[in-house]
C-alpha cells in the first residue's frame, strides 16, 4: 500500500505570550496514513489534534516554526508552489468542521455554498456543479436536494447543515477526508447517522481520512487505526479494534477507563490529573506526571516508539504492563 500523508518527526513551535521563546505544541510526531484508509486521532483537549489538521492543510498560526515533514502522495507539502498548494487543500483534501453554522454564509442559498468553490477554482461549470451537488445531496439522505439548495442555511437544522457540510467537503473528488470533532454539537442519534453516512461514502469512493475526536469509542467505531495523542506526540498506534480492546500504553487505558459506562451515563469521569501541553513535557515520557505505573526513568527518559507488528507504542514498559493495563481500561 502507498501512503496519502506521511508525517514524519514533526515539531511545531507557537509564540506563547509569557514566554520569551517559542514552545513546542506538537513535538516528534509520526504517522502515516494510507491511500483510502481512515485513522482516528484520539486525545484530550490541547493535545494537539487540531494543529495536527493545520500542519497537514499547512496552514499553521502566524509565527509557527516547523521542523519534520508531510508529504502528500510521497510530495513535501512545504515546498508547493501557491498554485499547488491552493488546489492541494481545495481539492485533494475534504475538510469537515465542528460547526457548521460557522463556515457556512448565512445570506448564501445551500447551493450557493455547494457550487461557487469548485466553479470558481474551474473544476467544474455550474451546471454540472449542480448536479453533483444534488446526487451527493441525495447520497446523503437529502432526497429533495433541488429544493434544499434554494433555501438558506438557518432553515435547514443542525445534523442537515453537517450532511451539507460533508457534501460541500466531496464537490471536488477529493482523495482525503479531514475530519476534525464533526459531531460534538449534534445529539447521539443524529451523531450516528451522519457518521454511518460518512462512513459508507468514505468506503463506497475509497477515501483516506484523518477523523479527529476526544471518544475513543466513536473513532474505533468508523476507523481502520487509531492513533492516540498526548501533549503534542503519539504514543500509540494500531488496529483500532485491538487498541479499543487491548490498549499497550497506560495513557489509552486512563482514557478507556474514564469512559462513563452505559450504567453510569451521568458521572462523569476523568483521566486522574490535569492534561499537559508539550512544552511542559520535559525530558521524560510525556504521560509520567499522571501514569500510574511510572517509575525513576519515565521522568528523564522519552520512550522511543516502538514497532511490534502493525502495533506501536512509546512505553518503557509497555511489554510489562500488558496485564495490568488490560485490568484498568476495563474497570
Ligand atoms: N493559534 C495558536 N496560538 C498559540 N497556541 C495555540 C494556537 N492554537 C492552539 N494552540 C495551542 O496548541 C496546543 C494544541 O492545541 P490544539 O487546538 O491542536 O488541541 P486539540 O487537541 O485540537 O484540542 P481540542 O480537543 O480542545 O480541540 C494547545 O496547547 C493550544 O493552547
Ligand atoms: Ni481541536
Amino acid at each position: 500500500m502507498t501512503n496519502a500523508i506521511e508525517i514524519e518527526n514533526l515539531r511545531i513551535d507557537l509564540p506563547r505570550s509569557g514566554f520569551r521563546k517559542r514552545v513546542p505544541v506538537i513535538n516528534d510526531l509520526n504517522l502515516c496514513i494510507e491511500e483510502g484508509e481512515a485513522v482516528g486521532l484520539v486525545g484530550e483537549s490541547g493535545s494537539g489534534k487540531s494543529m495536527t489538521t493545520r500542519a497537514i492543510m499547512h496552514l499553521l498560526p502566524d509565527g509557527a516554526q516547523r521542523s519534520g515533514s508531510v508529504r502528500y502522495r510521497g510530495q513535501e507539502i512545504a515546498d508547493f508552489d501557491r498554485r499547488t498548494l491552493a488546489l492541494y487543500r481545495s481539492r485533494d483534501l475534504g475538510v469537515i468542521f465542528q460547526d457548521p453554522r460557522a463556515h457556512i454564509n448565512p445570506l448564501w442559498t445551500i447551493g450557493d455554498f455547494l457550487v461557487e468553490a469548485v466553479v470558481a477554482n474551474r473544476q467544474m461549470l455550474r451546471a454540472e456543479a449542480t448536479d453533483r451537488a444534488i446526487a451527493l445531496l441525495a447520497q446523503v439522505g437529502i432526497s429533495n436536494g433541488s429544493q434544499r439548495i434554494q433555501q438558506y442555511p438557518h432553515q435547514l437544522s443542525g445534523g442537515l447543515l453537517q450532511r451539507v457540510m460533508i457534501v460541500s467537503a466531496l464537490m471536488p473528488s477529493p482523495a482525503f477526508i479531514l475530519a476534525d470533532e464533526i459531531s460534538t454539537a449534534l445529539d447521539v442519534t443524529v451523531q450516528s447517522e451522519v457518521m454511518a453516512i460518512l462512513s459508507e461514502l468514505r468506503q463506497s469512493n475509497r477515501l483516506g481520512m484523518l477523523f479527529i475526536t476526544h471518544d475513543l469509542d466513536l473513532a474505533a467505531a468508523v476507523t481502520d487505526r487509531l492513533a492516540i495523542m498526548y501533549a503534542g506526540s503519539i504514543v500509540e498506534v494500531g488496529p483500532s479494534h485491538e487498541i479499543s480492546t487491548a490498549p499497550k500504553h497506560p495513557y489509552t487505558a486512563a482514557l478507556m477507563a474514564s469512559r462513563p459506562s452505559l450504567t453510569e451515563v451521568r458521572r462523569l469521569q476523568t483521566v486522574p490529573g490535569r492534561p499537559i501541553s508539550a512544552f511542559e513535557a520535559g525530558n521524560g515520557c510525556v504521560f509520567a506526571s499522571r501514569c500510574s505505573f511510572a517509575a525513576a526513568r519515565c521522568s528523564v527518559e522519552r520512550p522511543l516508539a516502538r514497532q511490534e507488528k502493525d502495533r506501536s507504542v512509546a512505553c518503557h514498559f509497555a511489554a510489562d504492563l500488558a496485564p495490568a493495563i488490560s485490568v484498568a481500561a476495563s474497570q
